[in-house]
């Protein structure tokens, strides 16, 4: 969408508004002409655009939501001044459309509006004199809840059952994730409205990431060397956008409903009076509801409730970026109404953010178990909402140029709860013009191992498979794939931490004696190691080249290379051009290989590997197999629903054994699709894009007549019967 010119374009833009926008108030705009007021306004228009971009769309904001919230006002505020420049598509006239163009869109029950924010116990006591006043009453009872830091969606039920899910997408039109939040445990897929003599009701809630869950998740894809999440926010956003509703099941996402849309036959206002009533009908109906659900009589006991809860809020088990506060009485909301981009009867109090600002002393390179290289700020310690801070991550370089932070410069780091702390931006205006590029290092700073860049991300890494950092994960690996029994995590600790084995190839090089001399080991142990060792040389090709553990060779992808390649030698020697040209390897996986071979540390070790008889080329028996007619070679075949006689795995084996190729979803190159029972959306997808069917007993009958060809499937299919 955003180029990566118009996109430092745009962040100097943002810049130079933040700094011309500080201390400008209300007169100040007034005091512009028409066409001032008019460039101003197209320019704040055009950063808020491109932010709202990176934060909805992304989910990955550049700036923090206060400056956000600056830039925002100001534009609300210059059109105030000028109510004549209002143009429709102005960001303060709606919400941000926040599509992906993945899902359908759905019209909502009644318009999702976003909040006002307020930063002070004063701006509360404006908003409350400002409702008041509107309301021609002297007090007004309100509710306070917590402001849920999450994804906003509303959920549709017709006669007790959920019939849709959306996202807020611009507010009128969302996009349709039923299937996503139907994984969603605290969202009930049946709820008792009709015994409250409800039909239809659509209820809005905050889908949202809990701590804990974040805290893990964040854990796992580190190791995995994916880049991390910033924030809860960020991560169950991102999650409800999957493609894939059972990845989204596994992310343990949770939900809070805190307000009623849209309800028939029974009314709002006329029917459900007041907020608390509606919450507590959604309790009883079994949805998680806001935890602090406060009624208080004026707007001081508000203040009160708020400033508490900004307390307290670091041991709930969520995200909240602020408090909610809403007028109780329902028929009040009507009269009050609201703007194209907020009600008035509700405001939110953002909490102040745990930002501060120090300087960035160094960067360190930390080199991740699965050679990852993250960058590390080193800061001066500085106190972020009460935790002395003196590290704090920069992600990957992408992050460190898009923020063109240097070293030497003034920071702004923020921490939001078990989040790490990670930097939001450099601050320009105090640079001294002493400031250094930050630069990622040319050599692995643990082996010395050049560093290498995947066409696919933006982490840098290091290729060596025996980098101190690296080792003691790929020997797990090893084992694993080799079908090494004894080489598991414990004894891989062991050889390491004795100096025994310092590369995978020591491994073929281990001595009885060394063995026996460690504690626990006696003679059976030591001799069932050596030889499951020994065993592993006559391993097939494709489990060798597994076992290399290079970034995106699993075993498909090895097997493939071995069907095409007799050794390494064969792999080595072909040009970058061939190898991604070969269907199913493609440019990532094509440099992620030519990567691995460049690094001389993986040379060396393979040569040492080679001397002690671990031969990388086929067995005699994949020579065999490699002789066998491929009637399915280059046809692409989908399964869909439950198989009678087969797990979904091992049919997926026989087509791979007869040189075809199981792919998970239904697309026009697409040969045949296999149809079972119960049939998932890839029927419908394959009828609508007219792709062969057929059902599992001509798949039996097809198999039938290939295995008078291929040994393996009639083995197959004699172990099950079937012949
Ligand atoms: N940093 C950036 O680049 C950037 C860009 C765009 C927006 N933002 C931030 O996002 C804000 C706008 O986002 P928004 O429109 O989602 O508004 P918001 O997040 O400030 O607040 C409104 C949202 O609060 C949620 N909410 C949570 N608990 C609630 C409760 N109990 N009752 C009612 N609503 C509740 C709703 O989903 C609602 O959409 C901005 O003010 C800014 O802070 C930041
Ligand atoms: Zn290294």
């Amino acid at each position: 969408m955003y180029s990566v010119q118009e996109e430092k374009e745009l962040q100097k833009l943002t810049d130079e508004l933040l700094k011309f926008i500080e201390g400008k108030d209300r007169s100040y705009w007034k005091r512009l002409n028409k066409k001032e007021a008019e460039e101003l306004a197209e320019k704040l228009r055009r950063v808020i655009r491109y932010h709202d971009y990176k934060y909805y769309v992304q989910a990955n904001p550049v700036i923090s939501d206060y400056q956000y919230d600056k830039l925002f006002h100001a534009l609300e505020d210059l059109e105030n001044a000028h109510p004549e420049i209002v143009t429709p598509d102005s960001p303060t006239q709606r919400i941000s459309p926040a599509f992906t163009g993945e899902f359908e869109k759905v019209k909502h029950y009644a318009e999702m509006t976003s909040l006002e924010n307020t930063y002070s116990p004063n701006d509360l006591k404006d908003w409350d004199r400002r409702v008041r006043e509107l309301l021609g009453k002297e007090t007004v009872e309100y509710i306070v809840e917590p402001k849920f830091d999450g994804a906003s969606v509303e959920l549709v039920y017709e006669k007790d059952l959920l019939v849709r899910g959306a996202t807020r997408g611009d507010g009128v039109y969302g996009e349709d994730i039923t299937m996503n939040v139907k994984t969603i445990k605290s969202i009930p897929l049946r709820a008792p409205f009709s015994k409250y003599g409800i039909n239809l009701i659509s209820i809005r809630g905050e889908v949202i990431m809990p701590k804990s869950v974040f805290k893990r998740l964040n854990e796992e894809r580190e190791k995995q060397g994916l880049p991390l999440f910033a924030n809860p926010r960020n991560a169950a956003a991102g999650t409800l956008r999957l493609k894939n509703p059972a990845e989204v099941a596994k992310r343990g996402l949770d939900c809070y409903v805190y307000q009623i849309l849209y309800s028939e036959p029974k009314k709002l206002c006329s029917d459900i009076k007041t907020q608390k009533e509606a919450l507590e009908l959604l309790s009883n109906c079994g949805f998680k509801t806001p935890h602090i659900q406060k009624v208080c009589k004026n707007i001081d006991e508000v203040i009160e409730t708020v400033l508490k809860a900004q307390e307290e809020r670091e041991s709930w088990d969520f995200e909240a970026d602020g408090m909610v506060i809403k007028v109780n009485d329902i028929c009040a909301w009507e009269k009050l109404g609201e703007t194209m981009h907020h009600p008035r009867w509700a405001v939110a109090y953002k909490f102040p953010a745990k930002q501060a600002v120090t300087k960035l002393v160094d960067v360190v390179w930390q080199v991740g178990r699965t050679g990852a290289l993250t960058p590390v700020a080193i800061l001066e310690p500085v106190e972020v909402g009460g935790v002395i801070v003196s590290r704090a991550t920069l992600f990957n370089p992408d992050f460190i140029r898009m923020k063109d932070i240097r070293i030497g410069d003034y920071v702004i780091v923020e921490r939001a709860g078990e989040t790490i702390p990670y930097i939001v931006g450099p601050v320009v205006e105090r640079r001294t013009g002493e400031e250094k590029e930050i630069e990622v290092p040319k050599n692995c700073p643990v082996c010395g191992a050049p560093i290498v860049k995947e066409l696919d991300e933006a982490v840098p890494r290091c290729p060596n498979i025996n980098c101190p950092a690296q080792l003691k994960e790929h020997l797990i690996y090893w084992g694993k794939v080799l079908d090494i029994k004894g080489l598991g995590e414990a004894t891989v600790n062991q050889l390491m931490r004795k100096g025994l084995v310092k590369s995978i190839a020591d491994l073929y090089y281990l001595k009885k004696e060394d063995l026996l001399r460690l504690p626990g080991w006696g003679l059976r142990k030591t001799q069932n190691l050596l030889e499951q060792i020994e065993k592993s040389k006559g391993a097939p090709f494709w489990k060798k080249l597994t076992a290399l553990g290079i970034r995106h060779v699993g075993e498909k992808t090895a097997q493939l290379l071995a069907k095409r390649f007799r050794n390494l030698e064969e792999l080595k020697g072909v040009s970058f051009t061939e190898l991604a040209s070969i269907p199913g390897i493609g440019p990532v996986t094509a440099t992620s290989i030519k990567n691995f071979f460049k690094a001389e540390q993986n040379l060396e070790m393979i040569k040492k590997l080679e001397k002690a008889g671990f031969k990388f080329e086929r067995t005699e028996e994949e020579e065999r197999e490699q002789e066998l007619p491929k009637p399915l070679a280059g046809q692409n075949v989908v399964f869909t629903g439950e198989l009678g006689n087969f797990t979904r795995r091992e049919a997926q084996h026989i087509v791979e054994l007869l040189g075809g190729n199981p792919t998970n979803s239904v697309t026009r190159r697409t040969s045949f699709v296999v149809v079972g029972k119960n049939p998932g959306s890839k029927y419908q997808r394959a009828q609508k894009l007219g792709i062969k069917m057929i059902h599992e007993e001509e798949f039996i009958n097809m198999l039938k007549e290939f295995s008078k060809v291929n040994p393996e499937v009639r083995k197959i299919l004699e172990e099950k019967g079937l012949l």
